[in-house]
């Protein structure tokens, strides 16, 4: 978790005072499942006013800064600020994408890329000063890492990373990336700085592009698509995806979910709160919505296959490009397809003159 967390310097730490929350986490102590409402020996509760968090049963770290992030999305609207369950980057010119997703869509993997700069990989604020981490580490799945796909999350599992649930070779120490025996959340906790072109402080201008990552496994979602601002707001309070074997127990096969906010689990408030704060900022700084299917194609689960990661970052490449040298030359083919067609418009095509009209408006329109 200190991993995670933005660590206070040496002299910040002197002045620090009373902590404004504190966690305290006996994992290896069952909650009592007999107790009213309890479905299970692991229990995490919060108490706002006390500021203070109980985790017992699990020892799993995601809980830790999870539950941090419930509170964050309690505090943060407060203050007219929007907490979000989104990885972000900035690439050179400034341009920020945020990237939301339920577990597994692609937030940490698609938000750390050579090409831009990472600005955190799973929970943002959006002020009025613009996008900021909430933390100061990454937390990436690591379960069938490799270095060709995800070279700088496989260069930052270095002396000072935590891995978790992995198995390795107890004489060499050499990790099993592909051993699921522990669990298939197999994780590695790093500081947000051993990814090399993470922007330190992790803080960044207005978003630019809001990118919704679904994990579609019916194998029917396009691969990408372009939202106007409500279509954005049904998605985002929609919260699509399929979960897969990973996070959640007792997921073996992909299975719909919709989860509000990308963070049901995390939201405080009703979901349409958030929904109407994410819309009046994408407003304002002009951002532009898309829908980014990373889950199947060709068929749904079992018949077709996972989007190749390689394609997905092609694809928000495209999302991201020079969209003035696209308009440039979609406009150029749109009127050589209106010049050509310009000879057809004297004759009458079929009985009357509507056919016709009909046919010309199929046309580009301008
Ligand atoms: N097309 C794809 N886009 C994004 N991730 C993909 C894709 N195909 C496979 N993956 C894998 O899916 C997982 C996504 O996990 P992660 O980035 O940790 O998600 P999140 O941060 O949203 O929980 C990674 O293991 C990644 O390698
Ligand atoms: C840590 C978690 O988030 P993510 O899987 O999105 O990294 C989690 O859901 O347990």
């Amino acid at each position: 978790m200190h991993n995670m967390c933005i660590r206070p310097t040496p002299k910040e730490l002197e002045e620090f005072g009373t902590p404004d929350f504190t966690i305290y986490n006996a994992g290896l102590f069952p909650c009592n499942r007999y107790t009213h409402y309890m479905t299970s020996s692991t229990s995490i509760d919060i108490n706002i006013a006390r500021k203070e968090m109980v985790i017992l049963g699990t020892q799993y770290a995601g809980e830790m800064k999870k539950g941090l992030f419930g509170l964050m999305h309690y505090l943060m609207p407060k203050r007219y600020i929007l907490s979000l369950h989104s990885g972000s980057n900035m690439g050179k010119d400034g341009d920020v994408a945020l990237f939301f997703g339920l577990s597994g869509t692609g937030k940490t993997t698609l938000s750390t890329y050579q090409n831009r700069y990472l600005i955190g990989d799973d929970e943002h604020c959006w002020s009025e000063n613009g996008v900021s981490n909430i933390e100061g580490g990454c937390y990436a799945k690591c379960v069938d890492l490799s270095k060709d796909k995800e070279p700088d999350i496989w260069n930052a599992i270095k002396f000072g990373t935590v891995l978790e649930n992995v198995v390795f070779d107890e004489h060499t120490r050499e990790v099993d990336f592909s051993d699921k025996s522990v669990t298939e959340n197999t994780r590695a906790a790093y500081p947000i700085e051993y990814i090399p072109n993470a922007k330190i402080p992790c803080v960044a201008p207005h978003a630019k592009n809001v990118i919704l990552l679904a994990c579609d496994a019916f194998g029917v979602l396009p691969p990408v698509s372009k939202l106007n601002l409500a279509q954005t707001m049904y998605h985002f309070i929609s919260g699509y995806t399929a979960l897969v074997a990973g996070t959640e127990d007792g997921i073996k096969e992909p299975q719909a979910t919709f989860s509000a906010c990308f963070g049901a689990a995390f939201i405080m408030m009703p979901p349409t709160k958030y929904a109407a704060m994410l819309a009046e900022k994408m407003q304002k700084h002009g951002a532009t919505g898309w829908l980014v299917n990373t889950g199947w194609s060709g068929g749904s689960h079992g018949l077709g296959n996972r989007i190749k990661l390689a394609y997905t970052r092609k694809i928000i490449d495209a999302i991201q490009s020079d969209k003035k040298t696209y308009q440039d030359t979609l406009l150029k083919l749109a009127s050589l397809f209106k010049k050509n067609f310009d000879g057809f418009t004297t004759y009458k095509i079929g009985g009357d003159q509507k056919l016709t009209e009909e046919i010309v408006s199929a046309g580009p329109i301008f």
